[in-house]
């Protein structure tokens, strides 16, 4: 009740009370509910300075979130929604072979650099051939290769992605040991051939063969061998756990059940496991030889001069294992639906083939390296798959310092991230570039395009298994146009997020030539 109403009350109800007693009481009612009111609105008080200063912080953060610092001008783009930034139009995939909306809209808006941010980091977007040129050249001065938190969590803080220095030397001297040039053009040439037409000849027995899982088998079981010596069993145990790495690659680092990333970890975790079990056997018998990529580490960590250590090991074996098959098998998947729609391309790939053959003297003899290197045509047809194909999802570097690019700062720590896909599907710089074509590649007219081409990266970090793929996919290719044609069972729609998938494979019958 407020003090006015109580004073009435007092004054026209007990009569005997003087007017002076009634306004000395009412002074004290007045006194003792102003203070209570003042007790009651302390709290209140405190509560609304707190909520100003909690909105006042909220705001900072909102504008500091969407206005980065940066001793300079920013690239144009939005930052998005604090935390999920734009990730999730990032993510919203186009339902054919060409480039999604989100890249599209912002070379548009903004031209090909454009600063956003991706599952809670800030990135510069770079489909701008130049300055991709640029930063390649710059790595270790002003770039350095780093990838997003889930990748590191699942390839390895110090992996594959982001070691420097000696260790980069190491690992990539270990791939070339059984990827490189020197050995392709050994015994491994007909090794690999030989391993496909094997495969070949068992999905001719099936009625159908979803592709990526055929190619993912063929190579794996083989990589798998020469990498930890395990046998066709185990091989594809193990493959199984590698299926998400892709997809975790570029996703919320949330890690609770259901997640992307938290699936790739449980799997992470399985591999882990069964590597360290090996490496531990390996390293209590490091007498017995295997013929394997573990034998060379397990003698490089006994060594004293072992620029490696055992955990480090692991994670470049695992990155290797995944990088063996995940990206051919995609490649050749993206291909072959390609190859089916473009029969032409098919016949002219076959004419080669074909050619090849008739020169050759014995008709069991095994490929040559000559041989691998006269295939002009599929050497067209195979920068056309990986043009269109686009297998890495992007190719990521950390700014070392404030970088200064055509009149803006990318301001140092930030995250730069090449678009293989966005550059070759890019009208202004490949011609008509949804149309599988692999004549544009004809020597006389590719010197322009090559320049734009980099599906293998650039750089000192160029893939190491480049000419392995290559010849993997040439070879794979002789047997197929060679040996046999095929038909379409089912599947084959494809959807590009980051990487084509295709939600219901492909799945095709493969049938020996008449
Ligand atoms: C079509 C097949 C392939 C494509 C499109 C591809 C693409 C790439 C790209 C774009 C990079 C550069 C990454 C960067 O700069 O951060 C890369 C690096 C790498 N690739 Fe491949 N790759 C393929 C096949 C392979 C195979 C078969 C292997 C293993 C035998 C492999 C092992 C590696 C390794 C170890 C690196 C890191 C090189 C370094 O950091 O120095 N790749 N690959």
């Amino acid at each position: 009740m407020c003090s006015v109403q109580v004073y009435t009350n007092l004054v026209t109800t007990n009569s005997t009370v003087s007017l002076a007693k009634a306004i000395d009481l009412y002074n004290r009612i007045k006194d003792s509910s102003t203070m209570e009111q003042q007790i009651l609105q302390a709290p209140y008080a405190v509560l609304c300075c707190v909520g100003t200063l909690l909105a006042a912080w909220f705001v900072n953060w909102v504008y500091r979130w969407t206005n980065p610092p940066c001793r300079g001008k920013l690239p144009p783009g939005s930052m998005g929604f604090p935390i999920i930034g734009e990730t999730f139009r990032f993510f919203r995939p186009s339902i054919s072979l060409d480039i999604p909306t989100f890249y599209k809209q912002r070379l548009q808006r903004y031209g090909p650099m454009f600063k956003t941010s991706l599952v809670g980091q800030p990135v510069v977007v770079s489909m701008d051939p130049e300055l991709n040129r640029f930063i390649f050249q710059q790595e270790g001065k002003l770039f350095r290769s780093w990838y997003p938190d889930t990748s590191n969590s699942i390839f390895g803080k110090d992996s594959i992605c982001s070691y420097d220095g000696t260790l980069h030397r190491y690992v990539r001297g270990l791939a070339a040991r059984k990827f490189g040039h020197e050995i392709l053009k050994g015994d491994f040439l007909a090794e690999l051939s030989g391993t496909i037409a094997s495969s070949l000849q068992a999905w001719a027995a099936e009625p159908s063969i979803e592709v990526k899982e055929g190619i993912s088998n063929m190579i794996f079981d083989m990589t798998a061998r020469k990498l930890i010596g395990v046998d066709v069993k185990c091989a594809r145990e193990l493959r199984r756990n590698f299926e998400s790495f892709f997809k975790g690659m570029i996703a919320f680092p949330l890690y609770f059940p259901g997640t992307t990333f938290y699936q790739c970890m449980q799997k992470r975790r399985k591999v882990q496991n069964v590597l360290k079990e090996m490496l531990k056997e390996r390293l209590s018998t490091p007498e017995k030889r295997h013929g394997d990529l573990l034998d060379i580490v397990v003698h490089d960590l006994l060594s004293e001069n072992s620029v490696a250590d055992v955990k480090f090991t692991i994670d470049a074996i695992a990155a290797l294992l995944f990088a063996s098959f995940a990206t051919i098998a995609s490649t050749l998947t993206v291909s072959m639906k390609l190859l089916t729609d473009h029969p032409k391309v098919v016949e002219a790939l076959t004419e080669e083939h074909e050619a090849i053959l008739k020169k050759r003297e014995g008709l069991n003899s095994s490929i040559t390296w000559e041989e691998y290197k006269s295939m002009k045509f599929t050497a067209q047809v195979m920068n056309e798959m990986t043009r269109l194909s686009n297998v890495a999802p992007g190719i990521f570097r950390k700014t070392l310092k404030d970088v200064q690019v055509n009149g803006y700062t990318i301001p140092a720590g930030w995250l730069v991230m090449i678009s293989p896909m966005a550059v070759h599907l890019n009208p202004t710089l490949f011609e008509d570039p949804l149309n599988f074509n692999p004549w544009r590649w004809q020597e006389d007219k590719r010197s322009t395009i090559l320049r734009n081409f980099i599906p293998f990266g650039g750089g000192i970090r160029l893939c190491v298994g480049a000419d392995f793929s290559k010849v993997f996919i040439a070879l794979f290719l002789h047997t197929l146009v060679t040996k046999y044609r095929w038909r379409e069972i089912k599947g084959g729609n494809v959807l590009r997020v980051t990487e084509i998938v295709f939600p219901e494979g492909y799945h095709i019958q493969l049938l020996p030539r008449i």
